[in-house]
């Protein structure tokens, strides 16, 4: 009986120095003097009030009105300093990039990027990370992507097919559009031969939906504890994986992806060890090419993340088994809805805009004569359709949430040498930046894609006024792979068709991971 009291005031000691511990966490800014909303809860900090209508980065730009340009917010045990600062951006990004070479961790997945296995490139730091991206450049150079625009090509003209039979009433055309993305990645990235058009939806869309739209953090017991506890990941870890075989339930989405490509991954390497020819036909064979033997698993073992500091390091150019599988886990979770969102956002502002769509058309027929004339070269040469990709993910950057850094080694930032400490992430507030009057203009709620003409400006704006892909050496890998994507489908659009609004076309953006818009009902009407 006695034992069993004492450990009564023991287990309040416990309970006390907890709360302590992660109250005095919530008091970090206010410590610092950095403004900035108080958290709703010492254990997840202000992440209730970040995702309450599912649009987080729009609520960024809310809070930089109400605290300025620089302040500090929780995101569960993530204490992040938001800013739309562009010197202390150019400094994290791209200047003191060996103090910032990683991102936060990912409370969701709560696995530990020096040592998990099926690591990928977007969540890997330090060298794994250098080699994982090293590895995988060569992946996007003209060349490759030379070899991929058939593919490309086929899905596309697909897409035009089943728009025919939309043609002249309202319709949303952001599903379709989501086939053809999922529908390219899947033939250029993972070998799937045919096209999914015209054989009914592919099946696989809900799973990636379900991806892109999880609950917020908050609704969940679990996601709740590890972004709660995001600093104890070396432990955290451990209870993840226990979960995960006790509630496989939860971790749906990613099992029935992960399940997906593994055995495609471990086929093609079977094909591999029969085969003769070594010839590249798409991301699984590249990386497969760079398996590593025993040998090299031995020595990459010793790999040291902090090594990243030694720039001139040379890397092992080779990869696990289970890095593949990641490797490809990301590309297909990172190239299949930013694009789709992208040539959403752009049907609707062409919808809504169309002295931006006339002149646009006028472009392409001027220097496309017929369908056969869109390549991979002459989309490079359309000045006028660029200016409209840039001035549509000026005003959607939809996955700014992205551009983040962890700072792993403190030092100061900026022009006022803002400290920052190891252990901070720091977040960059895109959206205030894109429509900073002092950059764009009294305008920036328009879409006029003639801000980007350079002989309008009576100087060159900063590097990083513009940063839908992000900056630095963690820049989209994918960037080029979703512009030439982007570009094309839309020349064979307009080839075809005008886009008009009716009465159901509105914007509403929504989302945790991505901000897409909700639907973009359209009507599509054909040139003669
Ligand atoms: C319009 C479409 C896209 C947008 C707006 C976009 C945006 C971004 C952003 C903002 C980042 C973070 C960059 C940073 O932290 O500096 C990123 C990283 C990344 N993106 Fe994209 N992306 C797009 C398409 C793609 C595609 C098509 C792929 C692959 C097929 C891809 C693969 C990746 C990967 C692997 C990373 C991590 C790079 C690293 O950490 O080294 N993205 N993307």
């Amino acid at each position: 009986m006695l034992p069993l009291l004492a450990l009564l005031p023991l287990s309040l000691f416990a309970s006390v120095a907890v709360y302590y511990y992660f109250w005095n966490r919530s008091q970090y800014f206010k410590r610092r003097g950095i403004p900035g909303p108080s958290p709703s809860s010492v254990f997840t900090g202000n992440l209730k009030e970040l995702q309450k209508d599912n649009a987080p980065p729009l609520r960024l730009v809310e809070w930089e009105k109400e605290y300025g340009g620089t302040y500090g917010i929780f995101e569960g045990g993530n204490k992040t300093i938001v800013t739309s600062d562009l010197e202390i951006l150019q400094d994290i990004f791209v200047r003191k990039f060996e103090n910032f070479y990683a991102r936060k961790t990912n409370p969701v997945i709560p696995n530990n990027p020096d040592k998990h296995p099926r690591v990928n490139m977007f969540n890997a730091r330090g060298l794994r990370w250098k080699r994982l991206r090293t590895i995988t450049n060569p992946t996007f150079s003209a060349s490759k992507l030379k070899a991929m625009e058939p593919t490309m090509q086929d899905s596309i003209r697909a897409l035009m097919h089943q728009l025919e039979q939309k043609v002249d009433e309202p319709f949303d055309v952001y599903p379709l559009i989501q086939e053809l993305t999922l529908d390219v990645i899947e033939r250029t990235a993972f070998g799937k031969k045919e096209t999914q058009f015209g054989q009914g939806p592919n099946p696989f869309i809900e799973v990636l939906r379900k991806f892109f739209n999880p609950p917020p953090i908050t609704d969940g017991y679990m996601t709740s504890f590890f972004a709660s506890t995001c600093e104890f990941l070396a432990f955290t870890t451990y209870i993840f994986k226990a979960l995960i075989l006790l509630h496989p339930s939860q971790f749906r989405g990613f099992k029935a992806i992960l399940d997906r490509l593994e055995p495609t991954v471990l086929a093609r390497r079977q094909e591999h060890a029969t085969a003769t020819d070594g010839n590249h036909t798409d991301f699984i064979d590249l990386f497969l090419n760079a398996e590593a033997d025993d040998e090299d698993i031995k020595r990459m073992a010793d790999e040291r993340y902090q090594d990243i500091e030694r720039k001139h390091m040379k890397v092992d150019k080779k990869l696990t088994i289970p890095e593949i599988v990641g490797q490809c886990f990301v590309f297909l979770v990172a190239g299949y809805d930013t694009t789709a969102n992208t040539l959403a956002y752009l049907s609707y502002n062409l919808a809504v805009n169309d002295d931006a769509q006339n002149k646009l058309i006028a472009e392409i027929d001027d220097f496309l004569p017929t369908e056969d004339d869109i390549t991979y070269e002459s989309v490079q040469n359309l000045t006028y359709l660029d200016w409209c990709m840039k001035e549509n993910l000026r005003m959607n950057p939809l996955a700014s949430f992205a551009n983040q850094r962890l700072c792993m080694k403190g030092c100061t930032v900026g022009e006022q040498k803002l400290q920052v400490e190891e252990g901070v992430v720091v977040q960059a507030n895109v959206w205030s930046i894109h429509y900073n009057k002092k950059i764009w203009g009294e305008d920036v709620d328009i879409f006029r894609p003639e801000r980007f003409d350079p002989e309008t400006l009576s100087e060159p704006r900063h590097p990083l006024a513009w940063q839908p892909f992000g900056a630095g050496p963690r820049i989209c890998i994918g960037m080029r792979f979703a512009l030439l994507e982007a570009k094309m489908t839309v020349c064979h659009l307009l080839k075809r068709f005008c886009i008009q609004k009716c009465d159901k076309t509105s914007l509403v953006r929504t989302g945790n991971l991505l901000i897409g818009p909700k639907d973009v009902t359209v009507i599509l009407k054909k040139r003669t």
